[in-house]
C-alpha cells in the first residue's frame, strides 16, 4: 500500500517517540518552557583528522516550513489515536526558535556543537530526528569527498554515485555535499538543475554493445556530440579500444573536440600508461586519461604510487555511500532548560565513558588562529558568556586527558557559530555553492597538514574554557550527591 497526499509535509519525518513527549510536555504545561539543544558528533568519520560541515540549507528549508498538515494530522488521529485537543495543539507548532550554526564547508571537529538550537521544548523536541538525518549524511559525504580530494590534488574528480546511493535524496544531497568537499562536477543531471553544480560524463558500454563496433560507436556518439571521452574497455583497452578511438579522432579531426578516453577496468595503472604512451605517439598529447572503477581515496593513492597517469576520476559507490563507514553518528542533547521559576539550568546526561558525558551549558565554539602564521591552535569550547577574544592568553587543555593542555597568546578566536534563524525567521542566506566549496576548502588551510593526512593524522585539539570545564564538573557531582540522596532515602 501507498497513500499519496496533496499537503504532505516533512512534520512527520520524525521519530513517533517525539511526537509522544512532545504530548507529555504539553500536557504538563511544559512545552513553552524554553529548552537548548546541541548537535555534535563524537568521532571523526573515516579515522579523518577533521569533517567538513554540510546540511544547513536543507536543514533552513526544513526548519522554515515546519507544520503538521492537515492529512499528518488526520494519519496521526486514525493511526495512533491522539486526542484531538492534543491535535489541535500540533496543528498550532511552528519553529519559532533561534539555531545558531556553523557554515557549511566549516572544518568541523569532534564533541563541538555544529548547531545549538534555542526554542520551545516541543518545537526543539520535533525536529531533532530530521536535523539528525539531514546533517549526519550530508557531512559524511562532504567529509569523505574532502579526503579523496586531498589524496588527488589538482586532478578532476567527478561524482558518478547517484545508481549506487541510498535512494533519490540520498544521491541528490550527496552529490551537494561532495561537491561542498571540493568535488568538481557530477554526472547528476537533475543536481546539476538544481544546485547550478557542473555536469559532466563520457558514455557507458552499453553504448558499444548497442552498435555492437567501437568504431562505429564512437563514430555516432561524434556525430552528435562535439566533446567527445571514448570508453575503451568494452573489448580490448590496448588492441581495440585505443586504436579506434584514435581512428576516430584522426579521421574526424577538427569536427570534435577529442578530450580524450575512459578506462573501467582492468589494471589501471598499466593501462592508463600504455594508453598515455599511444595517444602521445598519435599526436594526442593534450588528451586526457578519465578513470572510473570502485575507486576511492586509498585506491587512488595507489594508482599515484604506481604511477599511473590519470587527468581525471569518476568516483561513485565509494563516495556517495560513504562506503567505509555509514553513518557519522552525530547526537543530539539537551544541555539547558528553563525551571519553574523561569530560570534556565543546565543539564547533563552522564555516562560510564567519560568521553559520553555531555558538557552542559549554552556554550560558544572560537576556532583560536595563531596570528604569527594564521594556523589554527586548536577549537575552545566556552560557557556563552565568555569572551576569549579579549583575553591576552588562554589555557587549552584536552576535555578527557587534562594534564595534556598548552597556552596560547597572540590568537584571535573565530565565533564559529552565526546566527541563521531569529524567532523562527531566516535570517541567514547560504552563499552560492561555489563560494560554500572555496570557503571549505581556505577553513582546511588554516589546518596543519599533520591534521590533514588521510592515514593516522594528528588529533587537533577540541578544547574546554577553564568555566565550561568547571561547570561540567559542577553538574556531574550535583547529579552524584542527588542519586546519594535519593539511595540513602
Ligand atoms: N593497478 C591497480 N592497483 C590497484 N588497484 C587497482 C589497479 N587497477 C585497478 N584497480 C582497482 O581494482 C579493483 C578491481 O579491479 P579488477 O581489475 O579486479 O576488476 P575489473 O577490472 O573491475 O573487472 P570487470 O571487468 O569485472 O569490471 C577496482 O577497485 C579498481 O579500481
Ligand atoms: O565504480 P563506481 O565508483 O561506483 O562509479 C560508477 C560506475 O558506474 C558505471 O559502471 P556500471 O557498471 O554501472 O555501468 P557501465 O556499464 O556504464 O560501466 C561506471 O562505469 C563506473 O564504473
Ligand atoms: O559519464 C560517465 O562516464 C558515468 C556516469 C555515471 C556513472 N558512471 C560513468
Amino acid at each position: 500500500m501507498r497513500n499519496t497526499y496533496a499537503d504532505d509535509s516533512l512534520a512527520l519525518h520524525t521519530d513517533l517517540y517525539q511526537i509522544n513527549m512532545t504530548e507529555s510536555y504539553w500536557a504538563d504545561g511544559m512545552h513553552e518552557r524554553k529548552a537548548v539543544f546541541e548537535l555534535f558528533f563524537r568521532k571523526l568519520p573515516f579515522g579523518n583528522g577533521y569533517a567538513v560541515f554540510a546540511g544547513l540549507e536543507r536543514v533552513l528549508d526544513y526548519l522554515r516550513e515546519f507544520k503538521f498538515s492537515e492529512s499528518d494530522l488526520a494519519y496521526l488521529k486514525e493511526e495512533v489515536g491522539y486526542k484531538d485537543d492534543f491535535l489541535d495543539y500540533l496543528r498550532t507548532v511552528r519553529f519559532t526558535g533561534d539555531v545558531y550554526s556553523v557554515v557549511e564547508g566549516e572544518t568541523v571537529f569532534q564533541n563541538e556543537p555544529l548547531l545549538r538550537i534555542e526554542a520551545p521544548l516541543v518545537e526543539a523536541q520535533l525536529i531533532e530526528t530530521a536535523l539528525l538525518n539531514i546533517v549526519n549524511y550530508q557531512t559524511l559525504i562532504a567529509t569523505k569527498a574532502s579526503r579523496i580530494k586531498q589524496i588527488v590534488k589538482k586532478e578532476r574528480v567527478m561524482e558518478f554515485g547517484t545508481r549506487r546511493a541510498q535512494e533519490m535524496d540520498a544521491a541528490i544531497w550527496g552529490t551537494r555535499a561532495a561537491f561542498i568537499g571540493g568535488l568538481e562536477a557530477t554526472s547528476n543531471v537533475r543536481a546539476g538543475k538544481k544546485f547550478g553544480i557542473p555536469v559532466a560524463g563520457t558514455h557507458a558500454h552499453s553504448m558499444v554493445q548497442a552498435y555492437k563496433d567501437e568504431y562505429e560507436a564512437f563514430h555516432s556518439y561524434a556525430k552528435r556530440h562535439k566533446d567527445c571521452v571514448f570508453l575503451v574497455d568494452t573489448y580490448d583497452t590496448i588492441k581495440s579500444g585505443v586504436p579506434t578511438a584514435i581512428r576516430v579522432a584522426k579521421e574526424l579531426g577538427d569536427k570534435i573536440n577529442f578530450i580524450g578516453i575512459r578506462l573501467d577496468s582492468g589494471d589501471i595503472a598499466f593501462l592508463s600508461k600504455e594508453a598515455r604512451k599511444m595517444l602521445d605517439e598519435a599526436g594526442f598529447t593534450d588528451t586526457e586519461i578519465v578513470v572510473s572503477n570502485d575507486l576511492d581515496e586509498y585506491t587512488i593513492l595507489n594508482l599515484k604510487a604506481q604511477g599511473a597517469r590519470v587527468d581525471s576520476w569518476g568516483i561513485g559507490t565509494k563516495l556517495i555511500t560513504a562506503y567505509d563507514q555509514p553513518a557519522l553518528g552525530a547526537v543530539y542533547k539537551l544541555v539547558a532548560i528553563e525551571n519553574d521559576h523561569g530560570t534556565m539550568e543546565d543539564t547533563i546526561k552522564i555516562s560510564g565513558n567519560a568521553e559520553k558525558v555531555t558538557t552542559p551549558g549554552l556554550k560558544n565554539v572560537y576556532r583560536i588562529i595563531d596570528r604569527e602564521n594564521g594556523k589554527s591552535e586548536g577549537d575552545y569550547i566556552t560557557m556563552h558568556d565568555e569572551e576569549p577574544a579579549k583575553e591576552d592568553h588562554l589555557k587549552m587543555f584536552h576535555p578527557v586527558h587534562t594534564y595534556v593542555s598548552k597556552f596560547v597568546s597572540n590568537f584571535e578566536a573565530v565565533n564559529l557559530h552565526q546566527q541563521v534563524i531569529k524567532a523562527g525567521e531566516v535570517v541567514y542566506e547560504n552563499p552560492p555553492l561555489p563560494q560554500i566549496q572555496a570557503y571549505a576548502s581556505s577553513s582546511l588551510n588554516l589546518l596543519w597538514d599533520e591534521y590533514k593526512r588521510s592515514l593516522n593524522p594528528e588529533e587537533y585539539p577540541v578544547d574546554l574554557s577553564q568555566k565550561c570545564w568547571d561547570n561540567k564538573m559542577r553538574n556531574i557531582q550535583e547529579v552524584k550527591d542527588a542519586i546519594q540522596q535519593m539511595a540513602g532515602k
